[in-house]
């Protein structure tokens, strides 16, 4: 017998959307035919212009708003929305969503933090050690005892984002995680990113920032008017037409890669540099140009 924990095989998403259609109360679709597989493991950046449905599809992922048409799988079995599905889908997926504010109430980080394993009916050590582990995950135990209002906007970001992973769901979904925080602050949270994805933890992150998708994600989703178009985060951010559709700008890396190749600096089956320091292990790399 299969058991709710058991791992599934690689080919299984642990969530799918399959053919998911939706549209707000006397609103137009907003998403339809949507098909759209989340495999552990993964790093995945979902991009598309302002309005294009990424929060709508987080939240139809993550089981906050309910499909109006297709299918929601967990591990290959379609989500059922009783209060037994919807708990078994947000013990695996876990949404931070885009305003901390919305999400942290609690008096202080960590009652925030405790909330979700307490609510699970944890024992009270259990709840505890995720509430350590998640603040220890985003680098905050030192504001444990910290009144959540007297917190910045990059720490209520932080708080918010370990709320989620005290919950320790194997896919962590971030709507604009890195949004409003200084280059500091960014790393800081992929730095606790990596760390995540490191402990097995599956994340996809909504975000603006196509420079930030290239040097992080490994796979992309991108909403234009077509649809919802999946693939390797490289190629979907090479292809101009799609970049175009989406209003999406082409990522610096992307660029600078096309001009090296058109000075037939890079090979054409090179890896692109997606970072400055990429660039720079690349050019160090490089016997010196002579005259
Ligand atoms: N609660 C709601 N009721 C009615 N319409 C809504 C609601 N929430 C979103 N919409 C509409 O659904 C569409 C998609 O919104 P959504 O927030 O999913 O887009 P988005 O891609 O996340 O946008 P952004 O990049 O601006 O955050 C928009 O046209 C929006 O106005």
């Amino acid at each position: 017998m299969t058991s709710p924990t058991t791992p599934t095989s690689p080919a299984t998403p642990v969530v799918e959307l399959v053919q998911a259609g939706f549209a707000y109360e006397d609103g137009p679709a907003v998403l339809s035919g949507v098909d759209f597989a989340v495999a552990e493991g993964r790093a995945i950046a979902l991009l598309g212009r302002n309005g294009s449905g990424k929060t709508t599809l987080l939240r139809l992922l993550s089981g906050g708003l309910r499909r109006g048409s297709g299918s929601l799988l967990l591990d290959g079995a379609e989500v059922t929305y009783d209060r037994k599905g919807l708990t078994r889908l947000r013990t695996t997926v876990q949404l931070v969503v885009q305003d901390p504010d919305d999400q942290l109430f609690a008096a202080s980080v960590g009652q925030d933090v405790s909330f979700g394993p307490m609510n699970l009916g944890l024992p009270e050590e259990e709840v505890r050690l995720r509430v350590r582990e998640a603040l220890e995950a985003l680098d905050i135990v030192a504001l444990e005892d910290r009144p959540t209002h007297l917190l910045s906007y990059g720490q209520r970001k932080r708080a918010a984002i370990a709320g989620a992973v005290a919950m320790r769901p194997r896919v962590l979904i971030m709507d604009e995680p890195t949004a409003g925080l200084d280059p500091h602050g960014q790393e800081r949270l992929l730095d606790a990113l990596a760390r995540l994805r490191a402990s097995g933890t599956t994340v996809v992150m909504a975000t603006h920032d196509v420079d930030l998708a290239l040097r992080w994600a490994d796979e992309a989703a991108v909403l234009s008017p077509a649809g919802l178009r999946t693939g390797p985060v490289a190629e979907l951010l090479g292809d101009d037409a799609l970049l175009d559709a989406a209003r999406l700008r082409r990522p610096w890396g992307t660029s600078v890669a096309r001009l090296l190749r058109a000075h037939g600096l890079l090979a054409p089956d090179a890896p692109e540099p997606r970072t400055p320091e990429e660039l720079d292990a690349w050019a160090a790399a490089r016997p010196l140009a002579t005259e």
